[in-house]
């Protein structure tokens, strides 16, 4: 044992004395590496603190996810499998204690891998076998097998280094308190704690770290803010026009991204925005809250008839959701969603238009080779309507399973890659090589048409490529890009809620006896098992007009998922329910709503 681990071992045991009978379990250590030996002490003292207390858990498809009060135990694992992951890739790591729009109550914990994305899905089973160990003896000999097959460098000057922080749950404290625990307690990794943040910011900062760029929030917040201005400053002549300009009204859900933006907005001049729901006097996501907007349709608390007509945001609880919406006239408490799919339309439409004029002048021969591939990511609980008019745009839309984590990887494979959610979390992906030929074609036309239509729209997919999160969707800076290409196209939420009109639809739960009975293929749109029932589907849709309907398990709750689409909301309804049904009859008796 070196000096280093003596003393983290010391400072351990000081701090959680070993229960009595600790010295049997070290037998199971004795074929690994000494590094490992030594601080498997005093990871194992803290194993027995952390005891997990009977609850299964999946890493599923944004981590783990449950009532706080049974999280410690989990989240002080996921520290130590942080701290591995950054052993084992020499770089910084995020962890983040936050579960999104779930209720206050709630908690959760997720890794951001060192390119500020999602953890690599090759280590989600780790993630869910020692989240599941039932014992310290168990979980002990997962990390030293799991560290052994992946070859982790425990003997290096790298020490490992983990980014912390947490939403606004009164809970987070201590959770983050279990995460420092079980970082440093492999060979002392460093938990750095940045404290309340949002979700994308975090994300944010890991990348930053990773790249070797300025990654404090207040750098954060001048990127945000300086490319903002960047895009308005460039904004052409007599664009902007009164319906933009007035307020916009921002949901905050009462959580973090609420009180981010009253310090995000003080650097924006260009901007009137009002905050709401910034928790200072209501509860976390009831009521509120970009989820319950989308899901429910309806206006979120403290919003209401003197809103009619003004242009109203909301974001989720840890803020790496947006959507739009404006209040309905008729006052009963309805509003008009624009979502993630409209949002990602009009990004698309306002980086089609400058790639158009920035390859107006290109030589035809040359354009041939060096087409910028565009490409759109979608799940499959897009609008139909929404696929149609990119399709039209003669952009090229995929589909990937839903979870974020697919249609990131997905939009990464392009120059520029755009995805999002229905919900709205996704953004807008630039390859370095793409950013690298915008670079080089920017300083190419300032040396020959300084000033020119051209140089101004290669600047602009600079400046948003600088201002849209480039680690994972983010609120704020998907916020100040609607609010950036608005104020260009001098339109208001109304002439972009027109841009095409969602069909109709409907989601149902069903509870079912066994969810992973269901098996899907085609990103989700077919059922494979059990036989038959996609037949039954199709029958039942093809009664509908425009109908559209598929089935799914949930990722995140214990149901199956049915969305249906139709051309009228009566139509849309009823093909719900009949499928509904059929999920009744074949994987046994349940209740949907
Ligand atoms: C229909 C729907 O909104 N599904 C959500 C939900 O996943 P499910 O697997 O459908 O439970 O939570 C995911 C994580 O937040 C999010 O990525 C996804 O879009
Ligand atoms: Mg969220």
């Amino acid at each position: 044992m070196n000096e280093e681990q003596r003393s983290i071992f010391l400072e351990a045991f000081s701090r959680f004395p070993p229960p009595q009978g600790t010295d049997q379990v070290l037998d199971i250590q004795t074929s690994t590496s000494t590094q490992l030996i030594s601080s498997s002490i005093s990871i194992m003292i803290l194993i027995l603190r952390f005891h997990l207390k009977g609850a299964k858990l999946s890493y599923g498809t944004a981590g783990f996810r449950a009532e706080a009060s049974i999280l410690q135990s989990t989240v002080f694992r996921v520290g130590i499998l942080a701290a591995l992951r950054s052993l084992k890739t020499q770089s910084v790591i995020g962890l983040m204690i936050t579960a999104s729009h779930n209720k206050v109550s709630d908690n959760g914990v997720k890794v951001a891998d060192p390119s500020g994305g999602m953890l690599t899905q090759e280590w989600e089973p780790f993630a869910d076998s020692i989240a599941n160990a039932p014992d310290p003896h168990h979980l002990l000999q997962l990390i030293v097998e799991f560290v052994n097959k992946e070859n982790i460098p425990l003997e290096g000057t790298w020490r490992g280094e983990v980014l912390l922080a947490r939403d606004t749950r009164p809970s987070g404290e201590s959770l983050l308190e279990a995460a420092k625990q079980g970082i440093s307690s492999i060979v002392g990794a460093s938990a750095i704690v940045m404290g309340v943040l949002t979700t994308p910011q975090l994300h944010w900062m890991v990348r930053a770290k990773n790249k070797g760029m300025k990654a404090s929030e207040l750098d954060y917040f001048e990127q945000l803010s300086s490319s903002f201005r960047c895009l308005v400053d460039m904004i052409p002549q007599g664009s902007a026009n009164k319906y933009v300009s007035g307020k916009l009204l921002v949901d905050g859900a009462n959580g973090v991204g609420g009180e981010k933006l009253e310090v995000l907005k003080k650097l924006l001049i260009d901007l009137d925005i009002e905050t709401r729901n910034s928790g200072k006097d209501g509860v976390l996501n009831e009521g509120v809250g970009a989820d319950y907007v989308q899901k429910e349709k309806v206006v979120p608390c403290r919003f209401g008839p003197p809103d009619v007509g003004t242009r109203c945001a909301s974001l989720d609880g840890d803020a790496d959701r947006l959507v739009y919406f404006t209040v309905l006239s008729n006052n009963d408490g309805r509003i008009n969603l624009v979502d993630g799919d409209k949002m990602l339309s009009l990004f698309a439409l306002f980086i089609n238009e400058q790639l158009s004029i920035l390859n107006k002048a290109k030589d035809e021969n040359i354009d041939k080779d060096n087409k910028t591939r565009v490409g759109v990511v979608q799940t499959a609980y897009a609008n139909g309507a929404s696929t149609d008019f990119l399709k039209q745009l003669g952009i090229e839309v995929v589909f990937t399973p839903t979870g974020v984590k697919y249609l990131h990887e997905k939009a990464a494979e392009y120059d520029i890659g755009i995805y999002f959610e229905a919900n709205g979390h996704g953004t807008v992906l630039f390859s370095e090589n793409f950013l690298c030929w915008l670079e080089g074609r920017i300083s190419e036309l300032s040396s020959t048409t300084k000033g020119s239509e051209e140089q101004k729209a290669a600047l602009r997919l600079l400046a948003v490529s600088q201002l849209i999160n480039q680690a994972v969707g983010d609120a704020l800076s998907g916020l100040l890009l609607v609010e950036a290409i608005l104020q260009h196209m001098g339109w208001s939420i109304q002439k972009w809620s027109n841009l095409y009109h969602d069909l109709p639809s409907r989601q149902l739960k069903v509870k079912v006896v066994d969810r992973t009975a269901v098996v899907t293929a085609n990103a989700e749109t077919l059922v494979v098992r059990p036989l038959g029932i996609q037949e039954a589907i199709n029958a039942e849709t093809a009664k509908y007009d425009r109908g559209r309907c598929f089935i799914r398990p949930s990722g995140t709750e214990d149901v199956i998922r049915v969305y249906a689409e139709a051309s009228t909301q009566e139509a849309a309804e009823s093909l719900s329910s009949s499928v509904a049904r059929l999920v009744d009859q074949f994987l046994g008796f349940g209740s949907h709503r």
